[in-house]
């Protein structure tokens, strides 16, 4: 049944944060050495079609998951269409992105800098954080999962990523945007049911019940950023590198999978398997989803949690909201048995999900040393 942080032996305190600085950093390196023999036959991003997952037709769930599969295993990212989170959703969360980017005053953004949050939460400039060390060309506001945001209210059991409970999200002010709040909530509440339902999908395509995760994001973790990357200051034809103007560099992201909502502009390029980028097409409507690093560590690697990076070559802004959909903090993320062969062990050690999350977040800051003893 479904392995819940109780059923595990305990780790010692450093066990995750090394896992996450060491791995990490090898993972990408590796991930980032150009393999020209390699080709990139099998790689595509597909579309899948939900609208069969929601049936209650278990075959029927079963098909959407097989192709899940196929795309976990082989690029790390796929389109989803028919996912019902509704237009006004994600148009509403665009526009309060833009909003909080270009109407808020400067002074309000400052109350609410990241600087002052322990967790990366709140507001933060452009070139303040570096995930890869480039200087990255991108306004932020980032902000977690909080129960009044979560549809089912959640089971009250919500802890930070470092298991402390104070409330940790940093709102503008209604008086100073409007409707702001308001539209958060309708775009994550849907997202967030949305990502339960994929979750169940998820399941299922590695044949597991189909509730196997349920029990595990009951208070789940959830960050999600509004981000705006603005056209580059010297827009140079598509044919050429524009690669001083990185919005974001090279990463996989950690937790389990992301839904990525974008404005038209294009921007996100994915790493291939030879280590060249391809640039992914905005699909009007569709959101697109990654594998990110707790999957790949719970598959032993068959899942893949592909290296990514955002670049705007256009003369247009671009906004985008990925949302980070995680367990429960206080889970231990460790490999499951059927993917690690026979007298084989897996490659990465047992963590623990908010700790490994926190360790991540840390690094991007210039010292590696927490957001708020980073301090200015
Ligand atoms: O903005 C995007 O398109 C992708 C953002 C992303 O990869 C991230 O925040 O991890
Ligand atoms: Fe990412």
């Amino acid at each position: 049944m479904a392995a819940t942080s109780n059923q595990h032996a305990q780790l010692s305190d450093s066990t995750t944060y090394e896992e996450a600085r060491n791995s990490a950093a090898a993972y990408l390196q590796s991930r980032l050495q150009a393999k020209d023999e390699v080709t990139d036959e099998a790689f595509e991003i597909p579309v899948v079609d939900l609208s069969p997952s929601f049936s209650s037709s278990l075959a029927d769930r079963q098909a959407v998951a097989d192709q899940i599969r196929k795309a976990c295993t082989t690029s790390g990212f796929f389109y989803i269409s028919n996912h019902g989170v509704p237009e006004s959703a994600r148009d509403g969360i665009l526009h309060q992105a833009e909003r909080f980017m270009h109407d808020l005053p400067l002074e309000k953004k400052e109350e609410l800098h990241l600087k002052n949050n322990k967790f990366g939460l709140g507001w933060e400039p452009s070139e303040y954080t570096s995930i890869a060390g480039d200087r990255e060309e991108k306004e932020v506001f980032n902000f977690a999962y909080e129960a009044a945001l979560d549809r089912t209210g959640g089971d009250g059991l919500y802890r930070n990523l470092d298991g402390s409970t104070e409330s940790s999200n940093m709102w503008p002010r209604e008086e100073d945007l409007a409707g702001f709040y308001e539209a958060v909530k309708e775009y994550y509440g849907a997202a967030l049911d949305l990502a339960r339902h994929l979750f169940r999908l998820f399941a299922l395509s590695l044949y597991l019940p189909e509730t196997y995760f349920d029990s595990m994001t009951t208070h789940p973790g959830g960050i999600a950023r509004l981000l705006y990357y603005p056209p580059p200051k010297n827009p140079l034809p598509n044919h050429l590198s524009n690669e001083e103007q990185i919005g974001l560099g090279a990463h996989s992201d950690y937790e389990c999978f992301t839904i990525l909502l974008t404005s038209t502009t294009p921007g996100l390029e994915i790493l291939k398997p030879s280590g060249h980028w391809h640039i992914a097409s905005h699909l009007p409507g569709a959101f697109i989803v990654n594998v990110a690093d707790f999957l790949m560590r719970w598959t032993n690697g068959l899942y893949k949690s592909t290296v990514h990076r955002v670049v705007n070559r256009s003369s247009e802004p671009r906004y985008s909201v990925p949302f980070f959909f995680s367990v429960n903090y206080d889970t231990v993320i460790e490999t499951l048995p059927m993917c690690v062969k026979e007298g084989e062990e897996s490659t990465w050690k047992p963590i623990r999900a908010g700790e490994y999350i926190l360790e991540r977040l840390n690094a991007t800051t210039a010292y590696g040393a927490g957001f708020k003893e980073r301090g200015e």
